[in-house]
């Protein structure tokens, strides 16, 4: 029976039929909106119309369900709920001829399978990221809860970006074999390559492939304990635990979990107690077929203060690379972007910002907030005159000069007439809490800096409190023409104080 999506439709339907007598009428109309999707090992995976919904048929409904679905089909199924937003839109299934087809189930999820997407013609906002791997795989063996049990009530949350998901990424000839192998670890977690090592220079979409693969994995097995942590973060944590006597939790934390995802793994160079403790995380994680993926800024043999031990692990699995993507992949990201922000620019604003901008993704995505920030404020059409207006600051003439987070917090601090304490501290006054992400967010734009070493600029904030000022600023720029103006004059200070020093 599993792999076989229609013994799953018909079963679902008695499964729900025979529990809408027991049910209220609220949980009834979780069960409404639900699809049966597929059958994959022994999980069974239901499409529901939103999180909400998703949530209470986990937290409330999966014992009866599991063992609805165990019972019908004569052996232990595990339940798999992923949310499929047109659900809404289609309206309750009434169980008798509304239920799609098997057919018509894979192909509107079939948006991650397989993993290629089209180039360029994506534009439609994300779907579920929901794909199955090749039918009758086996799943890899979770140290889950059991049919009938809770699920994640002692696990964390994963924290993993809600925007980086396969369906959001772009895939060209420069990352075309990284997304394949972040795919195929997300599909059978432990079996495929393990570990699976991307590197690659700063904003070409690392992180962006290992939250996929987190929410990939997430969704295809519900049970899965699944650890995002760059590799400051690790460090940071494994001292606190020497500090505090906590070297048991730590490990727990680390080795008992089913994927861990490592970002940024040089910076663990020179840091010498730390790489051995990964050491053993990684051998315990490894021996156990527990999925390892890690995330580099060079290929393991130029991490020259890495120990060999180490290096050479890393040598066991898959190592692949992500190259800067050419023009028409970096047309088709901004063009992905913009419909995911509701951004309008036309074909050929999109075009010339993408001639432009060449090695970095993440300034990419920066000049179209820019130019279309610009459009709103001023009430101007979004046109090629505009854009390069607004692009001319910021695309470098030739060889632009590094530029320090030092130098960003000191511009911004004295343009706000602040001190450098003022910003690193803890008051939440709306000048200063305005002037400390913008800072953050020009360092997020003008520097190669990652989350975390940038929240240790600012007095040892969490990588989150960078991530959530990025994208206030982003909006405030659209929003406020103080902020814009802020923003471009302060970048023009850095930029020009770079060149002069
Ligand atoms: N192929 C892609 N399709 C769509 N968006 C992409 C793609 N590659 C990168 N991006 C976007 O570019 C931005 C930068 O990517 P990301 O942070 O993953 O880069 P990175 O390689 O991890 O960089 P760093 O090493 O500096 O952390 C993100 O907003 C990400 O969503």
């Amino acid at each position: 029976m599993p792999g076989e999506p229609d013994a799953l439709s018909a079963t679902w339907r008695l499964v729900r039929d025979s529990l809408d007598q027991d049910l209220p009428p609220n949980h009834r109309v979780w069960l409404a909106y639900s699809r049966p999707v597929t059958l994959h090992g022994n999980t069974a995976i239901i499409a529901v119309r939103d999180d909400f919904t998703r949530t209470q048929l986990e937290t409330k409904l999966r014992p009866r369900l599991e063992d609805a679905l165990s019972r019908a089909l004569g052996e232990s199924v595990r339940l798999a709920v992923t949310v499929e937003p047109s659900l809404a839109l289609d309206g309750p299934d009434d169980g008798d001829d509304g239920t799609p087809s098997p057919e018509e189930g894979e192909s509107r999820t079939s948006g991650t399978s397989g993993g290629v997407q089209p180039l360029g013609d994506d534009d439609e906002p994300h779907r579920s990221g929901l794909a199955v791997g090749p039918s009758g795989t086996d799943a890899f063996a979770l140290s889950s809860a059991p049919p009938g049990q809770p699920v994640r009530a002692d696990t964390e949350p994963p924290r993993l970006n809600p925007k980086y998901l396969f369906d959001t990424f772009v895939i060209g000839s420069s990352n075309r074999f990284a997304h394949a192998a972040a795919v195929a670890v997300s599909e059978a977690p432990g079996k495929a390559y393990n570990p699976l090592l991307i590197y690659g220079d700063s904003g070409l979409g690392k992180t962006h492939l290992l939250h996929a693969i987190g929410h990939y994995v997430r969704n295809l097995y519900a049970n899965a304990r699944i650890r995002y942590v760059s590799s400051e973060e690790f460090t940071n944590d494994f001292i606190n635990s020497i500090r505090d006597d906590k070297a048991p939790t730590f490990q727990r934390r680390y080795r008992d979990v089913d994927v861990l995802l490592v970002d940024d793994i040089q910076f663990l160079e020179n840091k010498e107690r730390t790489q051995e403790e990964f050491f053993h995380t990684f051998n315990a994680l490894h021996n156990a077929n527990k999925q390892i993926v890690i995330s580099s800024d060079r290929p393991p043999k130029r991490l020259e203060t890495l120990e060999d031990r180490l290096r050479n692990r890393f040598e066991w699995g898959l190592i692949t690379d992500i190259q800067p993507p050419d023009l028409e992949t970096r047309i088709a990201i901004l063009r992905k972007k913009a419909a995911q922000e509701r951004l309008t620019a036309p074909p050929e604003v999109l075009e010339f910002i993408a001639s432009k901008i060449q090695t970095n993704i993440r300034e990419l995505e920066g000049a179209l907030i820019r130019v279309t920030a610009f459009a709103s404020l001023n009430r101007q059409a979004v046109d090629l005159a505009l854009a390069e207006i607004v692009l001319k600051d910021l695309i470098p003439t030739g060889g632009e000069p590094e530029i320090t987070a030092g130098q960003i917090m000191a511009q911004t601090s004295s343009y706000f007439g602040l001190s450098m304490d003022d910003l690193c501290g803890s008051s939440r006054s709306r000048v200063l809490v305005t002037a400390r992400q913008i800072a953050m967010y020009l360092c997020r734009e003008l520097t190669d800096l990652s989350l975390p070493k940038i929240g240790q600029q600012f007095g040892g904030r969490d990588h989150t409190t960078v991530m959530h000022a990025d994208r206030k600023i982003r909006q405030l720029m659209a929003e406020r023409r103080s902020v814009y103006n802020q923003v471009t004059e302060l970048t023009n200070r850095i930029k020009q104080q770079a060149r002069s020093s």
